[in-house]
């Protein structure tokens, strides 16, 4: 019994054996090439009965038709001309005149490549393919049939086949011949544009410049002679993205044992005589896998931003003090309607049409990339460039197995063999699976800030402080805001860009805020970088309170204006408290829609940006009196609208201290002369590495991107701030707090005996008012912030108003009119 069990277990065991034998048989890799090759002869074979059939088939015509094929076969006396024999005259016949006429040629190709894709000798995607032949026999069957079943209708070939002909005559019939011009042009253009990335530019450019332009390139077959593909090399176009052709014949990279057979493929196609081994194997693997991607400049906006911007709310009635009247909301640009924003016109454009890429370059890093990593082992499996302004960015994978930080080691060996600088290596690109080399180009753009600022992506951007700095490797511009940073600190050795990039963020900002929504605090201790705005000071600037030059370049000055930032940031705290929100923008959104009352100190808060150039020469001057408040502000300011952006020549731990960096998450470094100072900055290496002249690199978080920085030059900004001071601006620049210091403020300090001239009616109006609020005054006398403040004392002075509370008005001593005469009498 149990023997008979055993027995019964071991046959089973067998059978099971033989059963994987044979799925491992079907699922075996040889079994598919097998296939694939009798699939690839087929099509072959009817491409061959195809080409006979143009010449042999009027002869054989009469042989075949209305036959079946066993009787034909069966047909002992049947003599054809078809070069295939029975077999070839019929299927021939059957598919060029009984299916899609000369477009069958097709077939045989889609047949061929299912063969090959069975061999794994070509990853052309299969529906693809699929689609496309299918798109090609019903397209071009119908255009065959229309043009050359007109053109010589007495051949013995049915040009369109019976499918074409059928739909040809169907479309004439309904729609007439325009019409079935108009299909077929259809088709032609739904082909093109599926086919070519680039075909809609292609197209529109040849309906507005009428420029014919060479296509025969693109599309190359793999038979075309060598000295054509090296034409195509160094045509930038061409070399975008291979052709649909030899996509299909591309080989697939699989196993090694693959890899071999593949590189004697390539050996027996003759595409790189006389060459070493070595080079053979780059040069195929370059031609296969090399893809030079030159992203496509932006598309400017047409029309210059004072058009985008100045569509203004209707004007609104005033209110009346003591009592809101909630007629309109309230548009804080209302003073300045007429504003103006700069045209883009006052930039200059520092290149024109497309850029030029150098293929010769390109080809040379790119086989200098392979050799390098070759010499030390290690093999790749695709390579792809993207040309941007100044760098370019070649994307490797490398073959399984080959670690990361091998490739990483060699960056000092790859800047050798390119004898670049500035060379830096990504390894992993951070969510594409590959490893970046970022080479700088030999010609390196401009990136001009007139390309930036009409860019569509920065006309339509809806940031609260957007700010174009540049563009990035990829030729995208690069867009942020300020407010979502919330301060940024700039670092960079002399001379590699820092001043240009203040000033991109400057002008970016002029060209989208209005005076009424921003404000800027420029601080220089060079004296010489922002002296140029001075001019715009009654439009965006801020300052302090009699303070005679807005541009602060003294370090006193410097410690006082940031304690008063500081205030102003605690001031606006205070008001946000006191209007139940918790940002400036739901702030300003509630002052706006006449929610809050001005009259108890609510005001349209502007955002204040503050600029801080050579930030190292105030922090080795002041130490910490400027690193407090900075500190201050950093960590606080954001719900308020305070924005800093400092910049530093030297990127040292004793002047970016542990507070200011745990502060300023957002960084952008230029170039930077050791990698400990690219630490400081960035916390890694990569700044050391740039090229320099606005190469840069911008942090926020983990994030790092390399962008190259828009350049704007010093008479650029000159016309901008013409342009901007020429208009009718706010009575002052906008006032910045006063903060008590010992001496000087305190209420005792005024001089009574020099009243202001507005002092009697100002105290009048506060009495009447019984409130104590600098901005009634301001309003009422259309006088300044600095000139109300000044009176507001002159009145604590004398005793009829209280001291200053924070934002909320003071108390007034005096309760009615006939008591203030008598104090004014007193006064006289
Ligand atoms: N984005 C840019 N594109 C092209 N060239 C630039 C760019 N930025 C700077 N340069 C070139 O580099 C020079 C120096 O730039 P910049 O004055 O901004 O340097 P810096 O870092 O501020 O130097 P320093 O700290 O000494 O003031 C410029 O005059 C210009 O020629």
């Amino acid at each position: 019994m149990v023997k008979a069990r055993k027995n019964i277990k071991k046959k089973r065991s067998v059978s099971r054996k033989k059963n994987s034998h044979w799925l491992a048989f079907f699922k075996s890799e040889r079994l598919h090439f097998l296939l694939g090759v009798i699939i690839a002869f087929t099509g072959i074979f009817i491409f061959l009965s195809m080409i006979s059939f143009l010449f042999t088939g009027a002869a054989d015509q009469s042989k075949v038709l209305n036959r079946s094929f066993v009787e034909l076969v069966n047909d002992k006396n049947l003599q054809v001309e078809n070069w295939t024999g029975v077999g070839g005259a019929f299927i021939a016949e059957r598919l060029i005149n009984g299916g899609f006429g000369i477009f069958s040629i097709l077939i045989p190709f889609f047949i061929a490549y299912i063969g090959l894709r069975l061999m794994k000798v070509s990853n052309f995607s299969f529906f693809n393919v699929l689609f496309f032949t299918a798109l090609g026999l019903i397209g071009g069957s119908i255009a065959s049939a229309f043009v050359l079943g007109k053109l010589f209708p007495d051949s013995h070939i049915n040009w369109g086949g019976s499918h074409g002909v059928r739909i040809e005559q169907l479309l004439e019939s309904s729609i007439g011949w325009p019409g079935v011009i108009l299909v077929i042009l259809l088709f032609i253009i739904v082909f093109r544009v599926l086919i070519r990335k680039n075909s809609v530019q292609e197209i529109r450019q040849t309906l507005v410049n009428d420029k014919p332009k060479s296509d025969e390139a693109e599309e190359g077959t793999p038979d075309e002679p060598e000295i054509n593909k090296v034409a195509e090399e160094t045509e930038p176009e061409t070399e975008q993205k291979p052709s649909f052709l030899k996509r299909l014949f591309r080989r697939k990279r699989r196993s090694d044992e693959d890899d071999e057979e593949e590189r004697e493929n390539e050996q027996e196609s003759g595409a790189t005589d006389n060459v070493t081994m070595q080079n053979r194997e780059s040069l195929s693997t370059d031609k296969n896998d090399f893809e030079v991607v030159v992203p496509k400049d932006e598309e400017p906006v047409i029309g210059t931003p004072a058009q985008v911007f100045t569509a203004f709310r209707p004007d609104t009635e005033v209110v009346d003090e003591g009592r809101i009247e909630i007629l309109e909301d309230y548009d804080p640009r209302k003073d300045l309607s007429a504003f103006r924003f700069p045209t883009t016109d006052l930039l200059k454009t520092y290149h024109t049409g497309n850029r030029e890429v150098n293929m010769q370059e390109q080809n040379e890093n790119k086989d200098k990339i392979i050799h390098t990593l070759r010499n030390y082992g290690i093999e790749i499996t695709s390579i792809k460039a993207t040309v941007g302004p100044t760098v370019t960015l070649y994307e490797i994978v490398p073959q399984a197995g080959v670690r990361i930080s091998r490739i990483r080691n060699l960056e000092d060996d790859i800047a050798l063999s390119l004898s670049a600088l500035g060379i830096r290596i990504i390894a992993p690109m951070p969510g594409k699976g590959t490893i970046g080399i970022e080479v700088p180009n030999k010609d390196p753009q401009i990136v001009s800030m007139h390309s930036v600022i009409s860019s569509k992506k920065f006309q339509e951007c809806t940031y609260d402080l957007p700010v174009a700095l540049g563009k990035t490797i990829t030729n995208e511009v690069f867009i942020f805001d300020l407010t979502k940073m919330p301060h940024l600190l700039v670092a960079g050795a002399t001379g590699q860009g820092k001043s240009v990039g203040l000033n991109a963020i400057i002008t970016s900002l002029l060209y989208k805020k209005h005076p009424a929504e921003m404000k800027l605090v420029l601080i220089d201790p060079k004296m010489v970088e922002f002296n140029i705005y001075s001019i715009i000071e009654r439009h965006y600037l801020a300052k302090l309170p009699d303070e005679e030059k807005a541009i602060i370049t003294d370090v006193t000055k410097v410690t006082q204006t940031l304690n008063s930032l500081t205030k102003e940031m605690d001031d606006r705290y205070e008001l946000l408290m006191r209007a139940h929100v918790r940002t400036i923008k739901e702030y300003n959104e509630k002052f706006v829609k006449r929610r809050l009352n001005p009259n108890n100190g609510h005001r349209y808060m502007p955002y204040i940006v503050v600029v801080i150039d050579e930030f190292g020469d105030l922090i080795m001057t002041a130490g910490k009196e400027i690193e407090m408040p900075i500190a201050r502000i950093a960590q606080k300011a954001r719900a308020v609208g305070i924005h800093m952006v400092i910049a530093t020549q030297r990127p040292t731990t004793n002047i970016i201290t542990g507070t200011i960096k745990a502060n300023f998450p957002a960084r952008m470094a230029f170039r930077v002369t050791s990698q400990i100072d690219s630490r400081t900055i960035l916390d890694m290496n990569g700044a050391n590495q740039l090229t320099g002249r606005g190469d840069l690199l911008f942090s926020q978080g983990n994030n790092l991107i390399r962008i190259q920085c828009a350049f704007v030059d010093t008479p650029e900004i000159d016309e901008i701030a013409r342009y901007i001071g020429s208009q009718r601006g706010y009575e002052t620049a906008y006032a910045l707090p006063e903060v008590l210091t010992d001496e000087g403020d305190k209420p005792g300090a005024v001089d009574l005996n020099e009243r202001d001239t507005l002092f009697e009616e100002a105290a009048r109006l506060i009495v009447i008012h019984q409130q104590g609020s600098t901005s009634l005054i301001q309003r009422k006398f259309s006088i300044g912030y600095n000139r109300a403040g000044r009176l507001m004392d002159q009145l604590e002075a004398a005793g009829i108003v209280g001291p200053a509370q924070g934002s909320k008005p003071r108390d007034v001593y005096i309760s009615d009119e006939y008591s203030l005469e008598k104090l004014l009498d007193s006064l006289r």
